[in-house]
């Protein structure tokens, strides 16, 4: 495998379809429940095993993130310590996912990862595992790893698996970036949907409990919401900042992307229950 480079793993965009806030726990994480699915869109990586036992990122974030703090570099460490593997990694990320934006960019990086280097480094982790240890980076990385649409319940451990529509759509980047930790700490956030079932959940009109509030803190937010809900059903994903319209046809869904302000950032891509990272797995 050494001097060998595996390229092309994908680390896919996610899309909360919707997000209730059911409570604060004492700890001061909150319990949603919020509808994963992933889109045909993300960032890729490229990555090479080596007997040294150095883990290496090439990357254009270097500015943005230091490598200490990227979660390519820590997902590749927590692996090497959970399994005693001796060697190294070089990784090669492709970033075109916005940071910050409710796209889960670095959670997916971080599954990728971990999926990626445990089949390369032949460490041999269950998922259960690697879902483990990938929770303790991010909420939302063991829905990457799973690769599966999914209700999530908790802070986002709880995972049912749920085929929802495969829509294509339109995702808007309102070039404005969402703290998730800010919004989990406005005192003027609904905290108190009622839990429910899947069948309700799965049956009533799907709302996101953050984007009142950050489409109030953010303009740009709302103004992007106010010219998509014109063209298609629209939403914030996750604590934003992005926005997403469900449409019928890629068609359709491109254009309304042509006749979209400059103002923003955006892209066109097809809903998918099975990730693209399940996907290439499920052929290695
Ligand atoms: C709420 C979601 C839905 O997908 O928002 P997005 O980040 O995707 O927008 C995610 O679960 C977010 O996951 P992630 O971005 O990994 O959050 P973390 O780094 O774990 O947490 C960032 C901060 O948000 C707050 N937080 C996060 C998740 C949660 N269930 N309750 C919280 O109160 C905490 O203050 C935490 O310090
Ligand atoms: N590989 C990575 N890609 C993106 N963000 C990363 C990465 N590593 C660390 N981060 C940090 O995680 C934060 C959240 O990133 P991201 O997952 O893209 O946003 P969101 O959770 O809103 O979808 C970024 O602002 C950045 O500081």
């Amino acid at each position: 495998m050494t001097d060998t480079i595996s390229r092309n793993w994908p680390a896919p965009a996610k899309l909360n379809l919707f997000l209730h806030v059911n409570g604060r726990r004492e700890d001061g994480y909150h319990e949603l429940q919020t509808l994963f699915q992933f889109v045909d869109h993300g960032d890729t990586m490229d990555f090479k095993v080596t007997d040294k036992p150095e883990l290496i990122l090439h990357s254009d974030m270097a500015e943005l993130v230091p490598d200490s703090d990227n979660l390519i570099l820590k997902a590749a460490k927590s692996l090497k310590e959970a399994s005693g593997y001796s060697g190294g990694a070089e990784i090669w990320l492709t970033k075109i996912l916005p940071m910050g934006g409710g796209l889960g960019g670095g959670s997916s990086d971080a599954a990728t990862v971990l999926v990626a280097l445990n089949a390369l480094w032949q460490t041999g982790l269950t998922k259960q595992q690697l879902a483990a240890i990938g929770l303790k980076l991010g909420a939302d990385v063991p829905v990457f790893i799973n690769g599966l649409a999914a209700l999530a319940e908790g802070v986002g451990e709880k995972l049912e698996t749920v085929t929802p529509a495969e829509p294509w759509y339109l995702v808007i980047h309102p070039k404005v970036h969402v703290c998730t930790k800010a919004v989990f700490q406005d005192p003027d956030l609904p905290r108190n949907t009622p839990k429910l079932t899947l069948n309700s959940l799965m049956s009533n009109p799907w709302q996101n409990d953050c984007e009142k509030l950050v489409a109030e803190r953010y303009p740009q937010v709302a103004n992007a919401l106010a010219w998509l809900i014109e063209y298609a059903p629209s939403r914030m994903t996750g604590t934003g900042a992005c926005v997403f319209g469900s449409f019928d046809t890629q068609q359709n869904a491109l254009n309304a992307l042509a006749e979209m302000p400059a103002e923003f950032d955006a892209f066109v891509a097809k809903g998918i229950n099975i990730s693209p990272l399940e996907q290439r797995l499920r052929q290695l």
